[in-house]
């Protein structure tokens, strides 16, 4: 229960659960002594960053020169190792980047981030960190005789971003950090922070785990990752974190609604809530009425369609997974402000899987709804699936799970079908799946008093 409770109060209390809070815990490479700030470099200017990855990955400028790019890239498949044993280990602090991004310095930069609430927008946020991920896991993986990688780096699963802040402030200078914190043969977990300048402190507003996976030169088949050597304790920590992630996540789908009925106690929980719609007047199973403060599932929906325009391509003219992110985000952020009546503030973002790639030039259909809701907190899904101009058929690529906390108590969501009583029963799991002590804690907003954290 409250896991989204819990995850702000680990962050602002320093009660940190181990393989939590990147702000205390080991996560934070430059905290623990993993590594010192001299060795890692100065920060990268958020502008810089997709400059860097296009030139890593010797992407186009210009859409026309998309498919001349990506012949040059063919070349590469001789760089390619045939086995993981072939590649040399990197450390940690290899792969250790930070971003700026100057909005209180650089004033200019304010409108692509601003919401009308004179908050930051998330959207961009998620934008941001995917492409951070990315680069960090280039880093990993470089190759220092060459200017260009052969790899294909994409992102495979957000596995949970969790906020330690309400809102974040337009005018205060932001900075990232990411680093590779465990490898498989051909993926990698990055784990990256997010920090804003709060009088002359940056203190943690957010903590990410993403998975990456690389692939070869043109994004057709996996292609093997630098291995990882561990150099203290607390990195060996973080690896064994890494391992427990994987398996986590296999025991998550392996359980899936999809593959398994639900638990006993799930299934109670579906029939209570069937009893309590039936129509008492009526000894029938069909004559349903919604309970006072409740709504139905099915009228919690909004829908979007984008066009997937070449602006949008990533390094390999596939759509961008942050361009993705966001819109899921603003339609998953529009359906909570909808049902709730209220403003919502995400809290955490989970299990977000990019199943299959996008291609330039697809409709992107967009379907969010409510799932579960409990007190404050409202727990949204958005599908999204793809077709070609050409075909009409859909095809799934990714399932968005959203946190949000409301700023007032929001009705109860019932399901109808049993198709949405298992949406139900997803949300909660999801809303759930980081439980922990639960003390709520009552005032959101980061207090600087209760961490222990000093920027170096
Ligand atoms: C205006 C100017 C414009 C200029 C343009 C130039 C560009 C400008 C810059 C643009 C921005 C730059 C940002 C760059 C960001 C790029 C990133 C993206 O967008 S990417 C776009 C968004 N992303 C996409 O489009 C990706 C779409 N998805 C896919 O392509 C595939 O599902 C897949 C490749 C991810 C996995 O394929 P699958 O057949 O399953 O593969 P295998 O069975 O072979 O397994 C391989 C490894 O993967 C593991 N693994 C797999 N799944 C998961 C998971 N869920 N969870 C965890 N792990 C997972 C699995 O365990 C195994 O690990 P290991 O044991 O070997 O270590």
């Amino acid at each position: 229960m409250r896991r989204a409770a819990l995850r702000l109060c680990a962050l602002g209390k320093g009660q940190l659960t181990p393989g939590r809070g990147l702000t205390q815990g080991p996560q934070n490479p430059k905290k623990q002594g993993i590594f010192h700030i001299h060795e890692a470099c100065s920060p990268i200017h958020v502008n810089h960053v997709r400059d860097k990855l296009r030139e890593i990955v010797g992407a186009s400028t210009n859409w026309r020169d998309h498919v001349k790019a990506m012949e040059e890239r063919k070349l590469l498949h001789s760089f390619l190792a045939k086995s993981q044993d072939e590649l040399p280990p990197r450390r940690m602090k290899d792969s250790y980047i930070e971003v700026l991004l100057p909005l209180g310095s650089e004033p200019e930069l304010r409108e692509k981030y601003l919401t009308v609430q004179n908050t930051v927008r998330f959207g961009r946020i998620l934008e941001d960190l995917d492409s951070l991920g990315v680069l960090t896991c280039y880093m990993h993986n470089k190759i220092h005789s060459a200017k260009m990688s052969p790899l294909s780096i994409v992102t495979a699963l957000v596995d949970k971003i969790d906020m330690c802040k309400k809102s974040l402030s337009p005018e205060q200078d932001i900075k990232f950090s990411g680093h590779v914190s465990w490898v498989g043969k051909t993926s990698m977990e990055v784990k990256m922070q997010m920090f804003q300048l709060h009088g002359d402190e940056f203190c943690p507003v957010l903590d990410a785990t993403f998975v990456m996976v690389a692939r070869d030169s043109e994004n057709k088949g996996p292609a093997f990752v630098n291995p990882l050597i561990l150099e203290s304790p607390e990195e060996e920590e973080l690896f064994r974190q890494g391992e427990l992630n994987k398996g986590r996540r296999i025991a998550f789908s392996s359980t899936s609604l999809l593959k398994m009925a639900p638990s006993a106690e799930e299934g109670t929980t579906i029939h209570e809530m069937f009893l309590s719609t039936l129509d008492p007047k009526t000894i029938s199973f069909r004559s349903r009425v919604l309970p006072p403060n409740a709504v139905w599932m099915e009228n919690s929906k909004l829908k979007s369609l984008e066009i997937c325009h070449p602006q949008e391509r990533n390094i390999f003219n596939r759509i961008f997974g942050g361009f993705l992110m966001r819109k899921a985000y603003e339609l998953g952020w529009a359906t909570a402000c909808s049902f709730g009546g209220s403003r919502p503030f995400v809290v955490a973002v989970d299990d977000i899987m990019f199943q299959k790639p996008v291609e330039v030039g697809s409709l992107l259909f967009l379907s969010s709804q409510v799932c579960f809701t409990q007190n404050n907190y409202i727990q949204v899904r958005v599908h999204s699936e793809v077709a070609s101009l050409q075909e009409k058929e859909h095809t799934t690529t990714n399932v968005f799970h959203f946190t949000f906390m409301s700023e007032k108590e929001v009705p109860l969501v019932f399901p109808k079908t049993y198709g949405e009583s298992m949406l139900y029963l997803d949300g909660q799991r999801h809303f759930n799946s980081m439980s922990g002590p639960a003390t709520v804690r009552k005032d959101y907003l980061w207090n600087p008093r209760n961490t222990t954290f000093v920027e170096n």
